[in-house]
């Protein structure tokens, strides 16, 4: 099996003093999709941010074997980590072209993917980055990462506050892209971490206290249940489909799909 593509041990992070990552270790293959799961406020988030960077972080976290923890984090992305980020921070007053120009770095951006994966982008280009729908603009997002060679994605809650149709169509792209580079997925979403994980990582409370295969996880209904504080009703239909993806604002996830609110710890 080939080396992982990053190895993280002992990482801790804090925000305004307060610890919110603690001695979390794991690894991220070098292929495949990679899942960090956990409830609501557990430090998933905390920890993307603390391996970029973005927060006070120590500890060591090595990209293809070379350390990249004492690095700023422009140093990082441009040693090949891509970011989407949750809530996509695109520039709303800017046009879809403009956003993806700005994030070109890589001598050949790689403009062909991305009018291969995001026709629907690839037509809007000329439109205001604010006016598209909450899924075109996770679209703009990804795309903006994709533009460049990458050894590694990190992508957050893609799928937050979208339609069930336009769940599946982030996760249809995050497929496609997950054959071109691996990818760390923050993902509240049962269905789709069901679709695209190979590995998980549960944290709570800051720590890991789950690591295995995708299966080992979604195939037990007790640990479903013990680290995330839900069922998996993977085979129910959800309830009520919210109608589509026009606003930009959040739609509720279908609940019975996605992890819980929940902030008790596992016992
Ligand atoms: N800017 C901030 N200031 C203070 N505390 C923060 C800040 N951002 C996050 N936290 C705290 O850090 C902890 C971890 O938050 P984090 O956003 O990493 O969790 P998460 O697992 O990503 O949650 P969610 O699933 O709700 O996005 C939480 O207790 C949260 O309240």
């Amino acid at each position: 099996m080939s080396e992982p593509i990053l190895v993280i041990e002992g990482l801790n992070g804090r925000i305004a003093g307060q610890q919110v990552v603690e001695d979390v270790s794991f690894e991220v293959p070098a292929s495949g999709v990679t899942a960090l799961l956990g409830r609501n406020g557990v430090g998933k988030t905390s920890t993307i941010k603390s391996i970029l960077g973005l927060i006070d972080r120590s500890g060591s976290v090595r990209l293809g074997g070379a350390r990249i923890d004492r690095l700023p984090t422009h140093r990082i992305v441009q040693h090949g980590v891509g970011y989407v980020p949750e809530d996509r921070e695109i520039f709303g007053s800017l046009s879809v072209a403009e956003n993806l120009r700005l994030a070109e770095r890589d001598q050949r951006p790689r403009r062909e993917l991305i009018e291969r994966l995001f026709p629907d982008i690839h037509a809007r280009r000329a439109q205001r980055a604010g006016t598209l729908s909450g899924g075109q603009q996770q679209m703009v997002s990804l795309a903006r990462a994709l533009v460049n060679e990458n050894r590694l994605l990190l992508v957050d809650e893609p799928t937050k506050g979208l339609a069930p149709k336009i769940v599946d169509e982030v996760a249809v792209a995050l497929a496609e892209a997950a054959a071109t580079v691996p990818i760390l997925l923050v993902e509240q979403n049962l269905h789709v971490i069901r679709k695209l994980a190979d590995r998980v990582v549960v944290l709570s409370g800051g720590r890991v206290v789950f690591t295995g295969s995708a299966s080992d996880l979604l195939d037990d209904d007790a640990r479903i249940q013990r680290y995330l504080g839900v069922h998996d009703a993977a085979d129910d239909a959800p309830a009520a489909a919210p109608n589509d993806d026009a606003p930009a604002a959040a739609h509720p996830a279908a609940p019975m799909a996605s992890i819980a609110e929940s902030t008790e710890e596992p016992r």
